[in-house]
């Protein structure tokens, strides 16, 4: 499956994908392409069922007692759900950023060594320290925090918190980053840096951001999911769902009606 606008092939693929929480339905029918090359922002209402099918793109969901997915989710046309799927190195591919930072209890270098130690990716101290510079250098982090990498994570502030966890995921050389609101508990200026992070991170890495907030949908993304009521409503360049969208449901929302 090719992205129409530029004939690459889709990083990620879903095809017909359902959620259940026991009884409940949460997502119908969603199919979608992932590109590899741009940033795609998940919007919709409260409970629309964007967290739920993030989680399906690193089968965060197996971890939810009841909850059940049925579909076909692919990952460079490698089924993810697959019976031979090692979940461990999946989720190092298809890493997590979440809504509230939440670096381990640990120094700010064990942080972020901790995923290249388990999954052995560095021979010798030298080589980790690397990885471990080379993580917190991309996520913006680096000169912040070089002179006091012994300190522990949770003393950073909330923004830089969110830049470790950032690393982290980075730390492991993944293929695709999601973000579940990763803004959402921090103010105007730490948003603003991690925003920039994920414009200089586009392109090394598949993007997948959910936002409540629809302008920095906008900012940040050029491909756009409207979900509403587990289902996709819509799903184009960014551009076209904020200025010219096709269906009535997603004009409704982009234009506050609901919401
Ligand atoms: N662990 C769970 N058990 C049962 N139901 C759940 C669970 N997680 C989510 N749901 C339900 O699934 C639906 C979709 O929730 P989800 O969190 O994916 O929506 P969302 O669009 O991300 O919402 P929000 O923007 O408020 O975070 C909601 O009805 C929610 O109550």
């Amino acid at each position: 499956m090719t992205n129409e606008a530029n004939s690459i092939p889709a990083k990620m693929t879903a095809r017909n994908v359902d959620v259940f929480y026991g009884d409940k339905q949460a997502i119908k029918g969603v199919s979608i392409d992932v590109d590899r090359d741009n940033v795609t922002a998940f919007i919709g209402p409260s409970g629309c069922g964007k967290s739920t099918f993030l989680r399906t793109l690193n089968r965060m969901n197996d971890t939810v007692v009841g909850a059940r997915v049925t579909g076909d989710i692919r990952l460079d046309g490698e089924d993810i759900y697959a019976a031979s799927m090692d979940v461990v190195q999946l989720r190092a591919r298809v890493g997590m950023v979440f809504q509230k930072p939440n670096p381990f209890p640990k120094s700010i270098y064990d942080n972020v060594a901790y995923g290249p130690k388990i999954h052995g990716l560095a021979s010798g101290k030298g080589e980790l320290d690397a990885i471990v510079e080379k993580a917190l250098t991309r996520a913006g982090l680096w000169n912040e925090v070089k002179d006091r990498l012994t300190d522990s994570g949770t003393a950073l502030s909330g923004g830089q918190q969110q830049r470790l966890c950032i690393a982290r995921a980075i730390a492991v050389d993944p293929e695709v980053i999601l973000m579940d609101e990763p803004c959402s508990a921090l103010d105007p200026i730490a948003t603003a840096r991690i925003e920039e992070l994920i414009h200089d991170l586009r392109g090394r890495y598949a993007i997948v951001i959910v936002t409540h907030n629809m302008q920095q949908a906008a900012r940040v993304s050029q491909r756009t999911a409207f979900f509403h009521l587990g289902e996709i409503v819509e799903y184009g360049a960014t551009t076209d769902i904020f200025t010219n969208p096709r269906e009535e449901r997603t004009k409704d929302y982009i234009t506050g009606r609901y919401g």
